[in-house]
């Protein structure tokens, strides 16, 4: 994106000179205040909104071209299950939509239902699922098409810290195993941005801009060990500065 910005119909500047490049198989977190624009970001990648001014292409093409050819996913905080679905039927929705036969249909959703961990659990309903893993059956819909860009809006901020962490971890193994999709995560979060990104997009609001985007130069697979090194309390140091200027 380049020089990207978007100003609402009733004049609110929402994103202002957004530039930024993610190359393929990176994790990017975005944090900032609220209303300082990340979610008008995702929704433009998405090709949910324009931007109205700057350039902005995605996966090679305008973002409304790769929402059709179904290169991007979404996940959201609240995780949008249909409640009188089973799970095999709720994360292979995505591909029933699109006329995808049964059978490969069900071999998909088995696929990525065992990527969550739930592989067992392919014809219980949502409401028999405790929080967390409602959250697993979210992205695994999510992966379900494949995409080469997933987009995470605060996934995991309603959970406990315990199964935060296990969650964090779970997706870092995904997207490590898939090697080349690209993640772009919304966090409030400043530990959990340190902790997945490959880099973090710190924004600042009024009008909503891009301050600083930091490296986080230290190797996967991350483990807890992590959590308690010098240099995540650094990198956690690091942005928090930049967040409160
Ligand atoms: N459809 C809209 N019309 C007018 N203004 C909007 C619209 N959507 C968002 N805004 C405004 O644009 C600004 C950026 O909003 P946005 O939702 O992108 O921020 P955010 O960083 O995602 O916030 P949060 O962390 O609370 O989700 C805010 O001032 C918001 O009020």
């Amino acid at each position: 994106m380049d020089q990207v910005g978007k100003v609402y119909p009733n004049g609110t500047i929402a994103v202002q000179q957004a530039n930024l490049q993610a190359g393929e198989g990176e994790f990017l977190c975005f944090v900032g205040p609220s209303g300082c624009g990340k979610s008008t970001i995702f929704n433009m990648i998405a090709g949910l909104t324009d931007q109205t001014s700057g350039e902005l292409s995605v996966l090679g093409t305008t973002p409304k071209e790769a929402r059709k050819q179904n290169e991007i996913a979404f996940v959201f905080q609240e995780h949008t299950l249909l409640p009188w679905a089973k799970l095999i039927d709720n994360v292979t929705m995505p591909l029933t939509l699109r006329g995808v036969p049964k059978k490969q249909r069900i071999a998909e959703g088995e696929r990525v239902l065992e990527l969550v961990g739930l592989k067992d659990y392919t014809k219980v309903l949502p409401r028999q699922l405790s929080g967390g893993m409602k959250m697993r059956v979210s992205i695994a819909r999510a992966l379900i098409a494949r995409p080469k860009l997933l987009l995470m809006d605060e996934p995991f901020g309603a959970l406990d810290e315990i199964t935060r962490q296990t969650l964090q971890d779970e997706l870092l193994n995904i997207w490590q195993q898939d090697q080349k999709m690209t993640v772009l995560f919304i966090t409030h979060n400043v530990f959990e941005a340190v902790y997945l990104s490959t880099r973090v997009v710190v924004m600042t609001p009024r009008p909503g801009k891009i301050s600083e985007i930091i490296d986080i130069p230290i190797p996967f697979p991350r483990t807890d060990e992590f959590r308690t090194l010098p240099e995540f309390s650094s990198y956690v140091r690091q942005v928090s500065e930049v967040l409160k200027h």
